[in-house]
């Protein structure tokens, strides 16, 4: 794992995103999978930015998006087909985006398709993650299987809780959601990790133990031999040993 400490959150989202372009400048057709939550908003910010401003052209890259609430219509405000509509795709024109149906009529068939979907036009050259202050990574909770693919997942209370800054009252935040597995973030060529606060202190020092165990999901991430973890100095707190190679 590659760890980057960074000062704070601006200069995260700053380097996630010239991560991204750099290898988009390098692969114009890449595909990027994508993640939603308060931790890739400024690369977003920024991502719309270089498109703006630098002319960085997204029209031929293909993006998956880890997960999506169950229930949630797509125009629904908190849904994240709309929140990625909000914060990206309107701003940026990719080529093809995908989102799971969380209001799929047969949610099983959904998930299956979604994994076909991405085994036939990625795997993910970059997969973009954030991390649950439980560890969890997309919306696998603790637990989840390391093999798993596509899959309907119940949240965690404390995810729930955790979100529940997103929705006008916690009981309206969804109880499951569909979610790209362990298994399916793990085939991605690359990840890329963002932390951010010292919501996250906790997580990263856990994280950075180096202990694989299911009920820490991030800790997966040790299974993949190109994960870059861009941290910034509240989440990576002090007196953790740089274990960077
Ligand atoms: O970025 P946040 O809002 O702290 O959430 C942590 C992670 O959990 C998720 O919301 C679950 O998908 C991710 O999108 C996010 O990166």
């Amino acid at each position: 794992m590659k760890i980057k400490v960074v000062k704070d959150y601006e200069e995260m989202s700053r380097e996630a995103a010239l991560f991204i372009e750099k290898n988009v400048r390098e692969n114009p057709q890449l595909t990027l999978g994508l993640a939603t939550g308060g931790t890739p908003l400024g690369t977003y910010r920024f991502l719309a930015q270089g498109h703006r401003e630098r002319k960085m052209d997204y029209s031929r890259v293909t993006t998956f998006n880890l997960d999506e609430y169950v229930g949630l219509p797509k125009n629904h405000e908190h849904s994240y087909h709309s929140f990625m509509q909000k914060h990206l795709f309107s701003l940026v024109p990719f080529g093809r985006t995908y989102i799971p149906n969380g209001e799929a009529a047969d949610l099983e068939e959904e998930c299956i398709a979604y994994e076909r979907l991405i085994e036939k036009e990625g795997p993910p050259d970059i997969q973009l993650l954030g991390i649950g202050s439980n560890g969890h990574i997309g919306f696998n909770e603790p637990g989840a299987s390391f093999e798993g693919e596509t899959h309907v997942e119940t949240l965690a209370e404390t995810t729930r809780k955790a979100n529940a800054r997103f929705f006008p009252s916690p009981e309206d935040v969804p109880k499951e959601a569909i979610t790209m597995g362990i298994g399916s973030i793990l085939k991605s060529r690359k990840i890329l990790l963002l932390a951010s606060g010292l919501r996250k202190n906790e997580a990263i020092r856990r994280l950075l133990k180096g202990e694989m165990d299911e009920s820490f999901p991030a800790s997966a991430l040790y299974h993949h031999e190109n994960v870059t973890l861009i941290v910034d100095e509240e989440a990576y707190g002090k007196g953790v040993e740089d274990i960077a190679e």
